[in-house]
């Protein structure tokens, strides 16, 4: 569904993303960690197409996301970080207005608009304006308008970020059960959350890939076998006594 070869990306002096490559089938939930300023973020934006590799490239379904950039578009769902920029609209339009972007309308636009909500859980607040609303609903908004749209790439960056428990469990359910049909990548710094929904863990730091294993594997980096000693024990090897 998803192939990265190679993409370098560089900001000024700042190599952000070197030579990052993977491929991602449908059904696998890919778990994307790594410490802040990983290239996390950058990674993401190049496979929604929203940031041009300054080298390597990003394929989605047969589409090449330099040159077929729209069509690839078409099978992406991003969930980009913070909250939409339409503070005035409800996440109802805001979600109406997605589809209209990408040619929906009538009955069709309706019915995914109404799922969508459901699914991300909206309820009453989907007709209250964007700017009013929660950091955890502004986030649901969101979600909502990626997943509307049915694609069956999901890119989400932070989906549980600024959500009460209650919600990141529902939100977790929500990527489980679509994850049948969909390849799914994932980028959190919740590591309880890798086991709860991931088939897979890549780590990034400093802008490469350190590892792309199972969770089972990834927990096994450390003696412990906890998730967060494993995580320290990759990207900061000093703390190997720490914890062994
Ligand atoms: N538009 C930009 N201009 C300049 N530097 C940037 C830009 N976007 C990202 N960077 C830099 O690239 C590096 C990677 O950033 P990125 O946001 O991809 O990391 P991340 O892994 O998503 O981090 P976090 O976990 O904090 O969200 C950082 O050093 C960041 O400052």
């Amino acid at each position: 569904m998803l192939s990265v070869d190679a993409v370098v990306k560089t900001f000024g002096r700042r190599r952000a993303v070197d030579r990052v490559s993977f491929d991602l089938a449908t059904g696998e939930v890919l778990g994307f960690l790594g410490p802040n300023g990983a290239g996390k973020t950058t990674v993401m934006r190049m496979i929604a197409g929203r940031l041009e590799p300054d080298a390597g490239r990003v394929r989605v379904g047969e589409f090449d996301m330099l040159t077929q950039r729209r069509n690839g578009q078409r099978l992406i769902g991003y969930l980009p970080e913070g909250a939409p920029a339409y503070r005035t609209m409800t996440p109802r339009e805001f979600v109406s207005f997605c589809l209209q972007a990408r040619g929906w309308s009538g009955s069709k636009l309706r019915k995914a608009r109404e799922l969508a909500l459901e699914r991300a859980r909206l309820g009453d607040a989907g007709n209250q304006q964007i700017g009013t609303l929660s950091k955890g609903y502004k986030r649901r908004a969101a979600l909502a308008a990626a997943i509307a749209h049915d694609p069956p790439l999901l890119v989400l960056d932070e989906p549980t970020d600024g959500l009460d428990p209650n919600q990141k469990h529902e939100v977790r359910a929500l990527i489980r059960e679509m994850a049948a049909d969909k390849a799914i990548i994932v980028s959190t710094h919740i590591l309880e959350e890798v086991p709860a929904v991931c088939s897979r863990v890549i780590v990034i730091a400093k802008g490469e890939i350190l590892v792309d294993e199972d969770p089972d594997e990834f927990s096994s980096h450390a003696r412990t076998g906890r998730l967060d000693d494993a995580f320290r024990m990759l990207t900061r090897p000093q703390a190997e006594e720490a914890v062994s």
